[in-house]
């Protein structure tokens, strides 16, 4: 009994010292992470009612205002979470360019639901810094932590983008381009197009073709998909700007709770039926994988075909994991283009000098021929205009990790292990501190006579090891697409620029569509 009372006892005090020490640092962290400059807020709930119950538009407002006034850092409070928000290349450079803070902070893990521990939302850090330590014990005990996925999958995937493959994925571009000018050409009797509905379609069939070899899923389909990313990214929003929903027990008896379950099922049995498809092709042609075919007809090697012969060589990754990664390309590899190419054509609209020169070197380098990859590689002034668009629109506008160990930043400040750290591409990009007249469209700020800037001032595909594996096939695609449409259109402006408001979301997304006029060449 004496013994029992015993372990008891030295339990407590364990416990005792345990939540001390929590306490602690906790503390110290807290009087540590203070010292950073935040809008003033509440003593208890912070700046959280600068967000709850707001319009998303006003919250995206709200930060670039923040931006501007405590740029190059802020601190945001919210009742228990603090973030930091960096805004300079070189604080920016400290966290992106190490192997050390490569894990996603909470924000991604609202995504878990839907893309589980694909490339984009899954964790990294502790494997990751076990092997640039040598940690071989944690190592050891990390064999079996999810920390190790990223690395494995950026392992198997990244030969999905070798230079062979994007010459492949340039059939495809070219021919989702014709049909994406048909459907311009129905429509060119309108005053104007609202370019999204259209686009996004394009560049949805374009990563199912090109990624997982399905360039028919039917049009109920593809609008049903479409819809779902878009509720999804609504689901996220709300869940930041009530926080109260991210309560478990809450969440677990809401409709937005159900209404997620409803559109992560869709979005996951669609997956799972381009895998068995595939799969299924893979299975009756009885070749490997060089030589599958395209549903035209030509030699293809695809992103799927690599996971899938991963998965029968004994690699790590499963079913599941092969669902994470189809649900986080047919995401990221069609929503972040989509706006781009939008905004592209928006630019072009509105700069007609510099659309024509654009058409002018197009017609230079192509002739009348189909583009190839060399024709692209050589449309040097096309790749300024598509560089200063992401500049000004970069499809997504903000990414956030979680510190793994203190460091202090360049601007001054000791930043705790654990905080989590907000970096605004969007506003970096249009900081006039780095580039003059920032919100005039001027391709030639990227000349190399006038890129002398800090490497990490600008990035809209990320930056370091977890920069955007899709990044050459996406300017790829935005070339292919520009050349198309500017072949056959001129293009007039209706919406300009500031009549665009933005809506946060999972991409950079333009609030009410944007409307241009196509007047055939
Ligand atoms: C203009 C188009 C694109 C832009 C601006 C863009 C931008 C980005 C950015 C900023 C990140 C970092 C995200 C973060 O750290 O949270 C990222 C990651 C990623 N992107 Fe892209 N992206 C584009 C197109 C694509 C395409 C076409 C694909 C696939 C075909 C793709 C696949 C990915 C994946 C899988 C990741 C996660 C990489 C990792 O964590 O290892 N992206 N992208």
């Amino acid at each position: 009994m004496i013994t029992v009372y015993f372990l008891l006892w030295l339990l407590t005090l364990l416990l005792g010292f345990y939540s001390i020490s929590l306490l602690v640092k906790y503390l110290r962290n807290r009087s540590v992470i203070n010292k950073v400059p935040s809008p003033p807020g509440h003593w208890f709930w912070g700046n959280l009612d600068n967000i709850i119950g707001h319009d998303p538009e006003i919250i995206f407002d709200m930060l670039r205002g923040y931006a501007e006034k405590y740029w190059p850092i802020y601190r945001f409070n919210g009742i228990y979470i603090t973030t930091i928000n960096l805004l300079h290349p070189c604080d920016i450079e400290i966290v992106l360019s190490q192997m050390k803070h490569l894990s996603k902070s909470r924000i991604y893990t609202l995504l878990k639901t839907w893309l589980g521990e694909g490339l984009l939302t899954s964790t990294a850090t502790l494997y990751c810094v076990a092997r640039e330590n040598k940690n071989l014990l944690l190592l050891l005990l990390l064999r079996l932590n999810a920390g190790k996925k990223w690395q494995t999958r950026r392992k198997i995937l990244t030969p999905a983008f070798h230079f062979n493959i994007l010459q492949q994925s340039l059939v495809v571009f070219n021919e989702e381009t014709e049909k994406l000018i048909e459907e311009i050409e129905m429509n060119s009797d309108k005053s104007c197009i609202d370019v999204v509905p259209l686009i996004t379609q394009m560049t949805l069939q374009s990563i199912g073709e090109t990624a997982m070899g399905l360039g028919n899923i039917d049009n109920a389909t593809q609008l049903k998909y479409r819809e779902s990313v878009y509720k999804i990214g609504k689901l996220l929003i709300t869940k930041i700007a009530k926080p109260w929903y991210r309560i478990p027990f809450v969440y677990y008896f809401t409709q937005m709770r159900k209404e997620e379950l409803q559109t992560t099922d869709f979005l996951h049995d669609l997956a799972y039926q381009l895998i068995r498809s595939r799969e299924n092709i893979l299975l009756k042609e009885h070749d490997d994988i060089n030589k599958k075919t395209s549903y035209s007809g030509r030699k293809i090697v695809r992103m799927l075909d690599i996971l899938l012969m991963a998965k029968m060589e004994g690699s790590d990754i499963d079913l599941e994991g092969i669902r994470e990664e189809v649900d986080t390309f047919l995401f990221e590899g069609h929503d972040t283009t989509s706006m781009a190419i939008t905004f592209l054509l928006l630019m072009m609209a509105n700069h007609p000098n510099i659309q024509e020169t654009v058409s002018q070197e197009i017609s230079d380098v192509l002739g009348t021929g189909v583009p190839t990859y060399e024709n692209l590689l050589e449309l040097k002034y096309t790749e300024r205009v598509i560089k200063e668009t992401l500049r000004l629109y970069p499809s997504v506008p903000f990414i956030s990790r979680i510190a793994s160990e203190d460091f202090k930043t360049f601007t001054g400040y000791l930043i705790p292990k654990g905080t989590i750290l907000h970096m605004h591409i969007f506003d970096m990009h249009r900081d006039p501190r780095i580039y003059r007249d920032p919100l005039t469209f001027d391709p030639d700020r990227f000349l190399p006579e006038n890129c002398q800037r800090h490497p990490f001032a600008y990035i809209p595909f990320s930056a370091g090891p977890r920069n955007c594996i899709g990044q050459k096939f996406a300017i790829m695609e935005l070339k292919a697409v520009l050349c198309g449409i500017l072949r056959k259109f001129s293009l007039q402006h209706v919406d300009k620029p500031s009549d665009i408001s933005f809506l946060p979301d999972l991409v950079l997304r333009p609030r009410g569509g944007v409307k241009v006029k196509f007047v055939r060449k």
